[in-house]
């Protein structure tokens, strides 16, 4: 299976992130993608190359005009406003208040943000763009004929909504090929989130929509990030009614129920029989994850892979999440190993 990466996913170098009442290095760095590189030397899994350039037109397919040059200019008019810390939302549209975009770039982070822990910084606009363009690359691979693709996205994207951003993510990359998809000939795209957490991005992205399946695995909203979406009578709206399935689990969650859900979204995905298949890859579900709170072992992620790719269909695994450093390379690499049959 070839690998497309970036070494600008690097120009993400955020030193802060608000954890637990305290501002700590952030769970989201750089060195996570290192664990995945070496291992996927290491293995052997296939070939890494570069992504292509596809500029601005897939990003803006799917996010907002406004989101995005808020995006590109928020931390330099963060740092002209004469902060001195990383760029962190700390005012919200709150409920009975106005969903209007304030001027002020103070203003505008909470207006576009979802959650607080995640900083914008010198580079990050730069860093989004190059995993977007990750995602797209293998895309296009898949597009071309691979039966599958392992984009080594970094930042990850499956929070990020049009016009949202958060949980560490700046542009949707699954969204952003899924559209891709299907601007190119494909007709009906299904979009798998395996990460521990709910990708709230991508289903508000989707929801109303019938030509992209969305199915999600993930922590029970009641005690796991994102909190304000991912229950199971979330089902679509409009044209979309019954394309989006969430299949919550409560803590502890082992991999005997979290396969028996894996097996229900599969059998979702066959009945919706899509051209392709995009995997939003986190391995947060790992046992000793720090963040999250399901028991799956490092060869139950071997199995997760195997089971993936018995439904057939030409897929794209796309980096999410994953936090348990020394073992995120063994924990990703499984997975596509275990897809691949060896
Ligand atoms: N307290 C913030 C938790 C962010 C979770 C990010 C993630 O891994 N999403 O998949
Ligand atoms: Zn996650």
């Amino acid at each position: 299976m070839e690998t497309i990466y970036s070494e600008n996913h690097k120009l993400r170098d955020a030193q802060t992130e608000l954890y637990g009442g305290q501002l700590v290095y952030p769970f989201e760095r750089p060195s996570r993608l290192d664990y995945i590189h070496e291992r996927l030397t290491e293995v052997g899994l296939g070939p890494i190359s570069a992504p292509d350039s596809f500029g601005m037109a897939p990003i803006l397919a799917v996010h907002d005009f406004a989101y995005v040059a808020f995006l590109q200019s928020a931390w330099d008019r963060w740092q002209a406003a004469g902060f001195e810390g990383e760029a962190i939302a700390n005012a919200w549209p709150a409920r009975r208040m106005v969903q209007t975009c304030p001027t002020h770039i103070d203003g505008q982070l909470g207006y576009y943000a979802l959650a607080a822990e995640t900083s914008i910084t010198q580079g990050t606009w730069q860093a989004a763009l190059s995993s977007a363009h990750v995602a797209l690359t293998g895309a296009e691979r898949v597009r071309a004929g691979a039966q599958s693709c392992f984009a080594l996205c970094r930042p990850p994207g499956h929070h990020a909504a049009k016009d949202l951003y958060g949980g560490y993510c700046f542009l949707n990359n699954s969204a952003i090929a899924a559209q891709h998809f299907r601007d190119n000939g494909m007709a009906r795209v299904a979009i798998l989130d395996v990460d521990f957490h709910h990708g709230n991005g991508t289903q508000d992205i989707f929801y109303d929509r019938e030509d992209v399946l969305f199915v999600s695995l993930h922590g029970a909203p009641e005690y796991a990030f994102p909190y304000f979406l991912g229950y199971a009578n979330e089902t679509g709206t409009g044209a979309g009614e019954g394309f989006t399935l969430n299949l919550p689990m409560p803590p502890g969650t082992g991999f005997d129920i979290w396969r028996t859900a894996l097996a229900t979204a599969l059998e979702r995905v066959a009945e919706y029989a899509p051209d392709a298949l995009i995997v939003s890859l986190g391995v947060d579900s790992f046992e000793t994850d720090p963040i999250s709170f399901f028991k799956l072992t490092s060869s139950d992620f071997t199995i997760m892979g195997a089971d993936i790719a018995a439904a057939g269909l030409p897929t794209l695994f796309v980096m999410e999440g994953g936090y348990d450093i020394a073992e995120i390379g063994i924990n990703t690499v499984n997975v596509l190993e275990g897809f691949q049959g060896h």
